[in-house]
């Protein structure tokens, strides 16, 4: 296979991108207002318009021609068929079965009747402690859960239940093993109603493991026994033997699988936390809204096709336009953990410099994704999108309809949304600001002095996705959209998207490090480091630092 900058697509990608890239997107909308219409599209409960990127019709010609280069539809359909794709880690990638209705074995495995039969098991156990069935989970009820997880095992099910309606018990989500992070939770809960959930695909990762046995400690001391403090204790792991050794029982153990992606799996049992949150039915409406999406990925053209476009749109930026950044700006407080959770999964799916057979890169991959709640950044950050230095491309993502809420505030909220898209295309020129303070009476000096403060240069490219209603159908979809466009990326960057090699070091080097912090082994680091560790360590014989 050609390398990508070899390709025919990208040789007239960069052609195409060297007649266009000085046209404005004002002038391209006054030309040709129809834009917004071509450039729209209504998937599975979102609407997507992505007519507000420097592109006209040929810009996603030669996009399309590009996925179409580089296989994306039979990698996609290997993909979906069990393929090991995942080739450093010799796995399938099937996060997409955990929510398919179709049958599939893999290797003789057969995949569907698994995923049933666990879902089946995380079912009928949330739903008795959600009934508050004595003797589930301990011996009351239980009001409070405790997930205990990091990075997939964390951020999947912190995202969904911060979006939906919670009508279970409360949800603590403790990931960080810092003291201060265990107390805040552990202080406010009662151990006989509290039931913890450890989720770790491996079952080997300190964070959780250190906050696991700190948190089993609390319930002994409170229920007054380490087998009272294991009854309200659950596993949720891809290692049942390592949970096993740690005592949990077989039925205390709920299961995913190794061609589940930590960053892929709120759809397993990874998604317990969801259900006791949700219920079960709710969770089974999730699962269909991700199929939604992944039928479309499946079945639509390219050119109509969400997943696609929006990738193809992030290549164009990265590749074409060197932006190194992208933005994501949800304008619904309950979408607030998209950022983070789509950090993860595009910045550890395609942060990766070798392709998939360990080649150097000559080209840029996964961009540096960031944001927040977008009226709260309009407040912050806003600024340097429309004046800094940077170039950096967005997406918003808005509500359209939240039964029950203010209709004012929503106003308010979809105007900003609005206003801040068009305001990043439009910009306003200096002639024009110029124009305005002359009108408003500011003297001819002031005038060109301000206008050259006040000129937006525009021209800053984003897509709207407007999700009809947020409902697990529609919270489905974009989780699985955000999957299918990370996905494609990778293909088209000829990377692994599924392994995440680039964390291994350091977790290395702090097994090692915590060694030295407990006075079981010798110093041995670059002099910074050995530096900063001594610090640290006088901790344990203070001496005064300062007079
Ligand atoms: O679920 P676990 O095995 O505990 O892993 C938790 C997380 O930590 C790892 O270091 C990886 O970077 C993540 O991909 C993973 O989701």
């Amino acid at each position: 296979m050609k390398t990508l900058d070899k390709t025919d697509a990208w040789v007239s990608l960069q052609a195409h991108f060297n007649e266009t890239h000085a046209t404005h997107m004002r002038d391209l909308f006054v030309t040709d207002p129809g834009r917004s219409k071509r450039f729209s599209l209504d998937v599975a409960g979102i609407f997507c318009d992505y007519s507000k990127n420097r592109i006209n019709d040929t810009t996603r010609e030669l996009l399309v021609q590009l996925a179409r280069e580089r296989g994306v539809e039979a990698r996609r359909d290997a993909m979906f068929s069990g393929a090991p794709i995942n080739r450093t880690e010799g796995r399938s990638v099937l996060h997409t079965a955990l929510r398919s209705k179709e049958a599939l074995s893999v290797m003789g495995v057969d995949v569907a009747a698994a995923v049933v039969r666990e879902k089946n098991r995380m079912a009928a156990f949330s739903e008795a402690v959600r009934n508050g069935v004595p003797g589930v989970a301990g011996k009351g009820m239980i009001r409070d859960v405790i997930n205990i997880g990091i990075g997939g095992s964390d951020l999947g099910p912190k995202m969904v239940t911060q979006a939906l309606p919670v009508t279970g018990p409360r949800l603590h989500f403790l990931s960080n093993p810092d003291s201060n992070a265990v107390h805040r939770i552990l202080e406010k809960l009662c151990a006989e109603e509290t039931l913890v959930i450890v989720s770790s695909k491996t079952f080997t990762t300190q964070e959780s493991l250190t906050n696991f046995h700190t948190v089993k400690q609390w319930l002994s001391e409170f229920l007054g026994s380490e087998r009272d403090a294991m009854a309200q204790c659950v596993a949720v792991t891809a290692n049942p033997a390592a949970a096993a050794a740690l005592g949990f029982a077989e039925e205390r153990t709920f299961v995913f699988w190794n061609w589940v992606g930590g960053r892929y799996s709120l759809w397993s049992a990874i998604g317990l936390p969801i259900m006791l949150a949700i219920g079960a039915d709710q969770f089974e409406l999730l699962l269909d809204g991700a199929r939604a999406m992944d039928q479309h990925f499946r079945h639509a053209a390219l050119e109509e096709n969400m997943p696609v476009l929006l990738a193809l749109l992030g290549i164009w930026y990265r590749n074409f336009h060197h932006a190194p950044s992208h933005m994501i700006a949800p304008y619904d407080a309950r979408l607030g953990e998209v950022v983070p959770y789509v950090q993860q999964l595009d910045m550890e799916s395609n942060g990766k410099r070798v392709d998939i057979r360990g080649n150097e890169l000559g080209y840029g991959t996964g961009p540096l994704i960031w944001g927040g709640l977008g009226i709260n950044g309009q407040h912050a950050y806003f600024q340097l999108l429309h004046q800094g230095t940077h170039w950096i491309p967005v997406d918003f993502i808005g509500v359209m309809h939240s039964p029950g809420s203010i209709t004012e505030h929503q106003w308010v909220v979809h105007a900003n949304m609005l206003a801040q898209a068009e305001a990043l295309m439009l910009g306003r020129s200096t002639a024009q600001t110029y124009r305005e303070l002359r009108t408003a009476g500011l003297s001819l000096e002031r005038s060109e002095y301000l206008a050259r403060h006040r000129t937006f240069p525009g021209n800053i490219p984003s897509t709207t996705l407007l999700l009809d209603t947020l409902t697990p159908r529609t919270l489905g979809a974009l989780i699985a959209l955000y999957e299918h466009k990370v996905f494609v990326q990778g293909v088209i960057w000829d990377i692994n998207s599924f392994d995440q090699c680039g964390v291994e070091l350091g977790k290395q080097l702090s097994t090692d490090i915590f060694a030295e912090l407990a006075g079981a082994a010798p110093v041995v680091h670059d002099a910074s480091t050995t530096a900063l560790i001594a610090r640290i360590k006088r901790f344990d014989n203070p001496e005064p630092t300062h007079s």
